[in-house]
C-alpha cells in the first residue's frame, strides 16, 4: 500500500531577483516500510522537497501546484492545524539542523518527555518511560535525559534528536543528511541505529544525501534529482546494476566505495545550472558528454526503461555505450574543454 503519493509536484522561491523553481514536476510514491534514498549534487531540490512534505518551506518558498497524498490525504490542502497534528506523530524530520534546535535551558529528557506529551494524551510517567526506551534503542544511557545539550557530544546530540523524532513510531521518517556533520564510524553506528528502527516500527523513510554511496547500503529505491528534476528512479539494486542516465553515472563514478578496484575516480566537470535563469531542454545537458542539440532543445521524458525504472534521457536505447565510455576519463574531459569554450563565448 502507498503511504505517500507525491504528484507532479512544482515548488517555487519568490526572490528580488524573480522566481527560482527549485522543483519541477516531480511525482513518486512510497510504500509502508519502504525506504526511499533521494540523491543529487548541492542545490538540486532535495530539501526543498523534503521540508515541503512536512509543510516547513521558508516563507518566500510556495507549492505551485501539485499534489502529496499521505494515508489518503492531499498535504498541500491542509491547514496549519491538521499539519501540525501531522509532525512528530505521523510525520518525523531528522536533520542536521535540527541539532541546534535543542533549547540550551532546558534538559534533554525535559524536551523530549514535552514534545510526547504535546503529541499524545501519555501521562509524564508513561512518556518518561517511552523516553528511556527510544534513549535505550538509540545507544544512550537513560540517566543521559537528565543531561543539557551542552553536556553532550555532537554524535550524542544528534541521536538525542533522533530520539526526538522516533518516539512516537511516525508513519513517515526524513531525514535530511542526518549525519553528514559527524565522523565516519559515528556515522555508520547512527545510520545503521535509524535503519534498526526503522525497521523496527515500520516506517517509511525519506533519506537525503549526496553520498550515493550510503543509499545502496540503506535504501530500497533511489530518486537522482538534478536541477530540480527527477533524472533517474529505481529499485536502488537495479540502478547500482544497471544505472542509465548520462549524470548517474558521472555520480557512480565519483563514489570511491561502489567502485571497484579497477574504476578510476572522476568527477563530473562543472556546477548545476542557475535555477533562477530559465531552463531549456535537459537540465543536465550542459555538464553531459553525450548532448546532442535535440537535448539542448528538448526536455526528456522520464520514460520506463524496465520495469519500475525509470530515466529521464532522450538516447536510453545507446546505454551500452554510454556506460562504457563514462568510465573513461577522456570522455569527461571533453567536457571540461567544452565548458571552458562555452564560457569563453559568454563573456
Ligand atoms: N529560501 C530560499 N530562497 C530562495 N532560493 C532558495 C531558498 N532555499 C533554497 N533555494 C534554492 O532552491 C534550490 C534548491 O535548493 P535545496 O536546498 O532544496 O537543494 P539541496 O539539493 O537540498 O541542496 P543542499 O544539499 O545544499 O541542501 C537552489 O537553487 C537553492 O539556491
Amino acid at each position: 500500500m502507498n503511504l505517500l503519493e507525491v504528484k507532479n509536484l512544482n515548488i517555487e522561491y519568490v526572490t528580488q531577483e524573480g522566481i527560482l523553481n527549485a522543483v519541477e514536476d516531480v511525482s513518486f510514491t512510497l510504500k509502508q516500510g519502504e525506504s526511499l534514498g533521494l540523491v543529487g549534487e548541492s542545490g538540486c531540490g532535495k530539501t526543498t522537497l523534503a521540508k515541503s512534505i512536512m509543510r516547513l518551506l521558508p516563507k518566500n518558498g510556495r507549492i505551485s501546484s501539485g499534489e502529496m497524498i499521505f494515508k489518503g490525504e492531499d498535504i498541500v490542502k491542509k491547514n496549519n492545524e491538521e499539519i501540525r497534528k501531522l509532525r512528530l506523530k505521523e510525520i518525523a524530520m531528522v536533520s542536521q539542523s535540527a541539532m541546534n534546535a535543542l533549547n540550551p535551558v532546558y534538559t534533554v529528557g525535559e524536551q523530549l518527555i514535552e514534545g510526547i506529551r504535546a503529541h499524545s494524551n501519555m501521562t509524564k510517567a508513561e512518556a518518561t518511560k517511552r523516553a528511556e526506551e527510544v534513549f535505550e534503542i538509540i545507544g544512550l544511557e537513560a540517566k543521559r535525559l537528565k543531561s543539557y545539550p551542552h553536556q553532550m557530544s555532537g554524535g550524542m546530540k544528534q541521536r538525542a534528536i533522533i530520539a526526538m523524532a522516533l518516539t512516537l513510531n511516525p508513519s513517515l521518517i526524513i531525514a535530511d543528511e542526518p549525519t553528514t556533520a559527524l565522523d565516519v564510524v559515528v556515522q555508520d553506528k547512527i545510520l545503521n541505529q535509524i535503519l534498526q528502527i526503522q525497521k523496527q516500527i515500520n516506517s517509511s523513510m525519506v533519506f537525503i544525501t549526496h553520498d550515493i554511496s550510503v543509499v545502496s547500503e540503506i535504501c530500497d529505491t533511489i530518486i537522482v534529482m538534478y536541477g530540480g528534476k527527477i533524472m533517474e528512479k529505481s529499485s536502488t539494486k537495479t540502478f547500482f546494476k544497471a544505472p542509465y542516465h548520462p549524470y548517474s553515472l558521472g555520480l557512480q563514478n565519483a563514489f570511491p566505495s561502489i567502485l571497484e578496484i579497477s574504476d578510476e575516480l572522476i568527477s563530473i566537470p562543472g556546477s548545476p545550472p542557475n535555477l533562477m535563469k530559465e531552463q531549456k531542454g535537459c537540465r543536465f545537458q550542459a555538464r553531459c558528454p553525450f548532448r546532442t542539440e535535440l537535448c539542448q532543445n528538448e526536455l526528456p521524458k522520464l520514460k520506463e526503461v524496465d520495469k519500475e525504472h525509470f530515466v529521464a534521457c532522450h538516447y536510453t536505447e545507446d546505454i551500452n555505450t554510454f556506460r562504457r565510455k563514462a568510465k573513461k576519463r577522456e570522455t569527461w574531459k571533453h567536457v571540461q574543454e567544452r565548458l571552458i569554450l562555452e564560457d569563453r563565448g559568454d563573456e
